[in-house]
């Protein structure tokens, strides 16, 4: 049944003050509950709440939150004036990155008062007042505090460009803010109407690869990132788990209820961040992780399993088995495939091979778990008839929550600007996967990602 919407928008306006009210107090109250109270915005200290998993409620909560906000500013506000923020937002990434390569953060965290721009400029060889000009942008934004005139301190947000803050959410912030993503973008429209790049969905041919082009250079993403790159990829996929509350699926999926000895592919493990995870909360599990041959080099070598719980590989219950996944099927008759944000890197003929690829191996019994961001359609019809696990946004917010599911539809905006693909919506995965002789199953809402499951058909 449809739900009731206040005609007038001053009364929308106030029916989101008050959903934005409740969901402040539910947030407050996972603070409460952790015996913890919510720090000032000036707290310079990371908070404990800072680097723990936060729970799906509290995730619920701050998604209607950032959805109303952003609503009721966008209602109240002439279009004008929020069209002109928007067009102004990329400025807030290259002062991000300017001040990670500029390492601002630790070195403030040595200056807990805080440190003048003179000083900062001088360790720092920027000119003064051009850092004075980036420092306040941040600050503006809640991130980094100017203590008084010229005299810069950190604050919670700012602490997550550290490079020290163990979570590694300074390797996504650089990746997301850097040299990469802002290429994929500078050629966007030019990628979107060139004859040779614009109608298909070739992993060549993503607006990146278009800028690159100029450079001379040709392939695709992860060729480019295995060649090219020197920063860890895999890194900054272990501080986007961290930012997004990922690992809620350790808690949702029925992993503890699993036999002995039940196994498990993660393919496209990365360095292997998520399945260490599993592995420490479900030792009776045995985990293969299959990547591509560098990247499974890199993981024995530097991987959180090796490096942060070596017991996993000494019992054997996490081994290492590189592939290709587009030219050979992973290990046999696992019990679970599971496969975290790879579907949506690759366009559907690439989604297609690879799923052939595990449904060959596949045994009666097993089952293919995808855990992939679900992009639906944003108008009311095609909410109301979403399916009944995933959560839907309280009227009069947006359907789709507005901003506060926004992370999805950047992630869909990324994916088509680096990898020529694109989030899909469940209906999408249903059709795919019937293409490799799969059926879905069910569906778990991590209030961003989703976990889908399949069997064959
Ligand atoms: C977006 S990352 C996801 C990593 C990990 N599953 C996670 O969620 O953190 C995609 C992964 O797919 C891997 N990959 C890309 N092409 C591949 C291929 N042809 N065969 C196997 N792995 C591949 C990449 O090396 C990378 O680790």
């Amino acid at each position: 049944m449809a739900a009731h919407i206040p005609s007038t928008g001053k009364a929308q306006v106030r029916a989101l003050l008050g959903l934005l009210n409740t969901a402040v107090e539910e947030a407050i109250a996972e603070y409460d509950k952790q015996g913890l109270d919510v720090p000032s915005i000036d707290h310079g200290y990371a908070h404990p709440m800072d680097g723990r998993l936060p729970s799906l409620k509290f995730k619920h909560a701050i998604r209607t939150l950032e959805g109303a906000c952003g609503q009721i500013c966008a209602t109240l506000a002439q279009p004008s004036h929020t069209m002109v923020n928007y067009s102004m937002n990329a400025f807030v990434p290259a002062a991000i990155n300017a001040a990670i390569r500029a390492d601002i953060a630790e070195r403030l965290s040595k200056h807990p008062n805080g440190l003048h721009v003179n000083d900062l400029a001088k360790e720092t060889s920027i000119h003064p007042q051009k850092l004075g000009t980036l420092m306040r942008l941040l600050v503006t934004n809640h991130c980094f505090r100017e203590v008084s005139s010229n005299v810069f301190a950190n604050n919670r947000l700012s602490l997550t460009m550290s490079p020290n803050n163990g979570n590694k959410v300074c390797d996504i912030l650089e990746l997301k803010s850097g040299e990469m993503h802002r290429k994929a973008t500078m050629w966007l429209y030019e990628a979107l109407t060139d004859p040779d790049f614009g109608p298909t969905y070739n992993a060549t041919r993503s607006p990146l690869m278009y800028a690159l082009g100029k450079e001379g250079y040709s392939g695709t993403l992860y060729e480019y990132l295995n060649t090219q790159v020197s920063y860890s990829f895999a890194n900054a996929m272990v501080g986007y788990r961290s930012a997004t509350g990922h690992l809620n699926l350790l808690n949702v999926f029925p992993w503890g209820t699993l036999p002995p000895s039940t196994s498990v592919c993660d393919l496209g493990s990365g360095n292997g961040n998520i399945s260490i995870e599993i592995s420490k909360h479900f030792p009776q599990l045995k985990i293969t992780l299959q990547d591509l041959p560098e990247t499974i080099r890199e993981a024995r070598k530097a991987g959180p399993p090796s490096t942060e719980y070596p017991e996993a590989i000494n019992e054997g219950r996490v081994t290492f088995t590189p592939l290709d996944f587009f030219k050979e099927s992973p290990v046999p008759g696992q019990d679970i495939y599971y496969l975290s944000q790879i579907f949506h890197n690759w366009g559907d003929e690439h989604s297609l091979t690879l799923l052939k690829n595990i449904r060959r191996v596949m045994v009666p019994g097993s089952r293919m778990l995808i855990d992939d961001y679900l992009a639906v359609h944003l108008d009311p019809a095609s909410i109301e008839k979403q399916h009944t696990s995933m959560s839907r946004a309280p009227r009069p917010l947006s359907p789709g929550f507005g901003q506060g599911q926004s992370r999805t539809y950047t992630q869909d905006f990324c994916m088509l600007i680096m990898c020529n693909a694109r989030e899909r919506s469940l209906e999408d995965f249903i059709e795919l996967c019937a293409a490799a002789d799969l059926k879905f199953v069910r569906v778990w809402d991590l209030a961003e990602t989703c976990l889908t499951e399949f069997i064959a058909a």
